[in-house]
């Protein structure tokens, strides 16, 4: 990097459910010294793991594949207790009966693969086949039992669907573990924490006064939702004010919960520590 590039490069995911924490984000910072790099969650996941993107949201599930690697913000995080709206699976016959059937995955996903393979597996005892395809219902069912997709993909098919069960993968984590889950969180790498600790406050504190003012006040973001994927304000609202963008004790101890699940059933090589960025100090959560 030259002396004149931006400092820090900033992933950003391109769905819809992260735009509360980026909307005001541009206008509260310095914008010379940072980049932002807007990717579906697995492009971003590997990025971080390559040290090409030096912070922002990945999978949850990411960081419990790289978690030494990197430290998490506090109060930042894409989760629900209950419905989120934009993690679906569409079905034809009942969840129990297709738990030993095949599923379609999307390659955009990392969180919620797991999550349904956890749900299918452990709760519903099943052992289910997999495949991975581009997020295309009607070509996911074509040649399996269910079609998982995620973000902008799973909320403009479910304004589309007339013909499948839709079950909302929130819902059944909370109905199973009465718990939160997390769908993705905000990382930072450690190198950058250690080198920026200055820029990395910064940043924090921008992206939590966009989620502040996003949520006093969200017509005008609700407006070029609108405008830019389609769907009713009354939806955005919903949509806005179910996911919950903060990241405290209950979503920790939610997604304590669901790394022990992905570390028994073999989907994590070992047990994850949740260890929380505060002003470049380390504070564990789990051990
Ligand atoms: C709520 C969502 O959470 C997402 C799900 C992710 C995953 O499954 O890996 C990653 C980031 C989040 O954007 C969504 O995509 O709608």
């Amino acid at each position: 990097m030259s002396s004149s590039d931006p400092k820090i490069r900033i992933g950003r995911i391109n769905y819809t459910n992260v735009w509360p924490i980026y909307y005001y984000f541009p206008e509260l910072m310095n914008t010379s010294e940072i980049d932002i790099i807007e990717q579906v969650p697995t492009s971003l996941n590997k990025a971080m793991a390559a040290g090409e993107i030096d912070m922002g949201p990945i999978s949850s599930f990411a960081y419990g594949e790289s978690f030494e690697n990197y430290l998490l913000y506090p109060d930042l995080s894409v989760s629900a207790y209950g419905e989120v709206n934009s993690i679906l699976l569409f079905h034809e016959k009942p969840l129990r009966e297709i738990a030993n059937g095949h599923i379609l995955l999307p390659t955009t996903s990392a969180t919620s693969v797991n999550l349904l393979k956890i749900i299918l597996e452990k709760f519903y005892e099943g052992k289910p086949t997999y495949e991975y395809a581009t997020p295309d219902v009607e070509q996911m069912m074509a040649h399996g039992d269910g079609a998982l997709l995620i973000g902008d993909d799973a909320i403009k098919e479910s304004w589309r669907n007339k013909t499948y069960m839709i079950t909302d993968l929130g819902q059944e984590w909370a109905k199973w573990t009465g718990q939160w889950i997390s769908f993705a969180v905000w990382a930072i790498r450690k190198e950058t924490a250690e080198l920026y600790p200055e820029l990395v406050t910064d940043v924090f504190n921008a992206f939590m006064a966009s989620k502040a003012k996003a949520h006093s006040n969200p017509e005008e973001m609700i407006e070029e939702a609108q405008a830019s994927v389609g769907g009713t304000a009354s939806y955005w609202h919903h949509y806005f004010h179910t996911l919950c963008y903060d990241f405290g004790p209950e979503q920790w101890e939610g997604l304590a919960s669901y790394y022990k699940y992905a570390y028994e059933l073999g989907f994590l090589p070992k047990p994850v520590n949740i260890a929380l960025w505060s002003e470049n100090k380390v504070a564990r959560v789990t051990e």
